[in-house]
């Protein structure tokens, strides 16, 4: 039987490594393309009439869940959201949930919404001196407050040091959000889940996010909720210890996962975001970050009922 910790062997790592290095790229071939991928996994058409108002979700009738023999627990859902539906959750994670009551790496600049508002000014800007040159652009953004920005809180809102939820620091859990975790966790059979906390992950080519699991919750039963857009992503998940070689996935662009079960409590991480080629210059603020940046907004239920 696994344990927390078996031993000193830490086979987590050296994946991890393996998926970071940039001296040179990366063999892909192991890599899980969950697109082009339907053997060995359980593939379930789950009705969700009713729910998609709003949501900019793709599909009226159903969702498509695979579940890999390998991974147990993990439910893995290919983009379900529709080009605006990606716009416009894009858009609430640049424009509306970085400002309070949120709170952000980036502090008090971002509550006063300037951080956002200068971006757009950059843009703009780009638009009227018809600055045509990716290159260019790319500069310009390196320099902008926004990137700066790595991480957004809402709703119960974690202690980074301590690691513990608590009542004094929470604010008002954005009710679209949870309406959507829902969808998502009624899909694999969990119609009662209760988005409470969620992390919002910025990321640019170069970003990681190291080898951890996530456990301060008081419900370690309700699944973890992971929905990503802009750049794609390798994203590794392991065992119970980092003894447990990991397997690498393929997220795009709309992805979601949903980490139930025992891969609830599975170390995962994030390596490398893959740069992708930017044909044309972008004259809107958004398409413009998600170009050179990936977004994951990382739901969590925190409490046991
Ligand atoms: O960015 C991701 O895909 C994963 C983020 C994550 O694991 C977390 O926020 O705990
Ligand atoms: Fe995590």
């Amino acid at each position: 039987m696994e344990t927390a910790n078996s031993g000193d062997v830490d086979n987590f790592k050296t994946v991890f490594k393996y998926f970071k290095q940039k001296a040179q790229a990366p063999c892909y071939r192991d890599v899980i393309d969950f697109q082009t991928q339907r053997n060995n996994m359980t593939i379930n058409k789950v009705p969700i009439e009713g729910f998609c108002n709003d949501m900019g979700l793709r599909f009226s009738k159903s969702l498509t869940v695979l579940q890999p023999d390998s991974i147990p627990g993990l439910s893995f859902i290919c983009n379900p959201f529709t080009e605006e539906g990606q716009q416009l959750w894009s858009k609430r994670c640049l424009e509306m949930y970085p400002l309070q009551p949120s709170k952000t790496n980036i502090g008090d600049v971002t509550h006063s919404n300037d951080v956002w508002k200068n971006w757009c000014k950059s843009v703009n800007g780009f638009a009227s001196s018809k600055l045509g040159n990716n290159k260019g652009q790319l500069q310009v953004l390196k320099s902008s407050p926004i990137w700066k920005l790595r991480w957004v809180t809402l709703g119960y809102h974690h202690n980074w040091d301590t690691k513990v939820y608590s009542d004094d620091n929470v604010s008002l859990f954005p009710p679209e959000l949870n309406q959507l975790a829902n969808v998502f966790a009624t899909a694999v059979g969990e119609p009662k889940y209760n988005a409470e906390a969620a992390i919002i992950n910025y990321y640019h080519v170069g970003s990681t996010l190291s080898p951890h699991t996530d456990h301060s919750e008081k419900n370690l039963k309700a699944p973890l909720i992971s929905i990503s857009f802009g750049l794609p992503a390798i994203f590794l998940i392991g065992g119970l210890n980092k003894a447990q070689t990991p397997q690498a996935i393929l997220i795009r662009s709309g992805d979601v996962i949903i980490m139930s079960e025992k891969s609830r409590l599975s170390y995962h991480a994030v390596p490398r975001i893959l740069e992708c080629d930017v044909e044309k210059p972008r004259y809107d603020p958004k398409e413009l970050f998600l170009a050179h940046s990936r977004i994951n907004m990382n739901i969590r239920q925190v409490l046991t009922s």
